[in-house]
């Protein structure tokens, strides 16, 4: 099924061709993706990872690494975004606990305790993951694919919670779309000026130093500045991948997991959708390297937890309900060769 395929469908329904805008490209990307003109958004899972990073201590983000904790049991208790917006939009949710420091939460239904590590270590001064800690953490993420694709699911999208990771994802970002620090470093959840200085130049003094070894050793260098729940996605998407899911991409920090995969696995991508363009100014420099177009690009959301995923689950079934069910011209008895 190629887009040329998709599109030809799409002009042969009752509706002057193009007429439902983006929501046709929408509806072309998710037939591509699936192969098929009989596409389907359900049944769907938003899966959470969620970690903490040593890099907090440098001052890089305007919150506490306890955030992150208090943020999990928030999302697991249903008060969160990301548990309002899976709600409404009929999708399953999970929150995976790859590396949160303190206590985790007893498994349930929603939660899940899979601490490779309490958090990852300061990348500023040391390599934040070991190469055994990032493979420790790729393999939580495919196994919830696994899981979700034993399930019957068809759809799935990971979001993350992780004080300090657009630190971790600006780095990674750079470094495998090969651009400047200062493309793809921005506020974060709210960074002050001062902090974003000092995340500048963390950004690029780590990023000079594993530059020159990436091509030699990519995976040392991948695991020296990256967190435990970006590893699990990238382990989450490449699986989902593999088994023939249809990824939903979320914002920046599950993009720059994106890029991580499609560095040690060339051609996940071609399994995503991308959702949005996160107010996150990386973003745009890691979807671009991606090749992909975000449905909503105007919508400056900038919280993670798959909330832009969750978000554009809506859209996915109008796009799956118009390739499937609107009549054709042909069947509604308009000629569209005269006049
Ligand atoms: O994914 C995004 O587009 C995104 C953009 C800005 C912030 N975030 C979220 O904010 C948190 C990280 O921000 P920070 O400033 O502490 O690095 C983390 O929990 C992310 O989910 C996420
Ligand atoms: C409150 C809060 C909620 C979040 N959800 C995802 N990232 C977050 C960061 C903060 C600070």
């Amino acid at each position: 099924m190629t887009p040329e395929h998709a599109r030809a469908h799409l002009n042969s329904l009752a509706k002057p061709p193009g007429s439902l805008g983006r929501l046709e490209d929408l509806a072309v990307r998710l037939c591509v993706v699936q192969q098929t003109l009989c596409p389907r958004a359900t049944p769907r899972r938003c899966v959470l990872f969620a970690a903490d990073h040593g890099v907090v201590t440098e001052g890089v983000s305007a919150w506490s690494s306890e955030v992150t904790r208090l943020m999990v049991s928030a999302i697991v208790s249903g008060g969160a975004a990301s548990s309002v917006l899976a709600a409404t939009t009929g999708t399953e949710l999970r929150l995976i606990d790859v590396g949160v420091v303190g206590p985790g939460l007893p498994d349930g239904p929603v939660h899940r305790n899979r601490k490779v590590r309490a958090g990852s270590r300061n990348l500023a001064l040391e390599p934040s993951l070991t190469v055994q800690e990032f493979h420790e953490a790729v393999a939580v993420g495919e196994l919830e694919a696994v899981e979700a694709w034993r399930s019957g699911i068809v759809v799935v999208a990971a979001g993350e919670m992780g004080i300090g990771n657009t630190t971790a994802a600006s780095c990674l970002t750079a470094l495998l779309t090969k651009s400047p620090a200062e493309a793809t470093v921005g506020p974060g959840a709210g960074a002050s000026e001062e902090a974003l200085a000092r995340k500048r130049q963390i950004v690029a003094d780590v990023v000079a130093r594993g530059r020159p070894r990436l091509a030699d050793d990519p995976e040392t260098v991948i695991a020296s500045m990256c967190g435990l729940e970006i590893a699990a996605i990238a382990g989450f998407h490449h699986r989902a991948s593999a088994l023939g899911l249809t990824v939903v991409l979320d914002g920046f920090v599950a993009t720059a997991a994106a890029l991580v995969a499609d560095h040690l696995w060339p051609g996940v991508a071609r399994s995503m959708i991308a959702a949005h363009q996160s107010a996150e100014p990386g973003h745009a420099v890691a979807l671009a390297h991606l090749g992909l177009e975000p449905a909503l690009d105007t919508w400056q959301m900038r919280l993670g937890e798959g909330t832009g995923a969750l978000l554009v689950m809506p859209l996915l079934d109008a796009a799956a309900a118009i390739v499937a069910r609107m009549a054709t011209f042909d069947q509604v008895g308009i000629d569209t060769d005269g006049s």
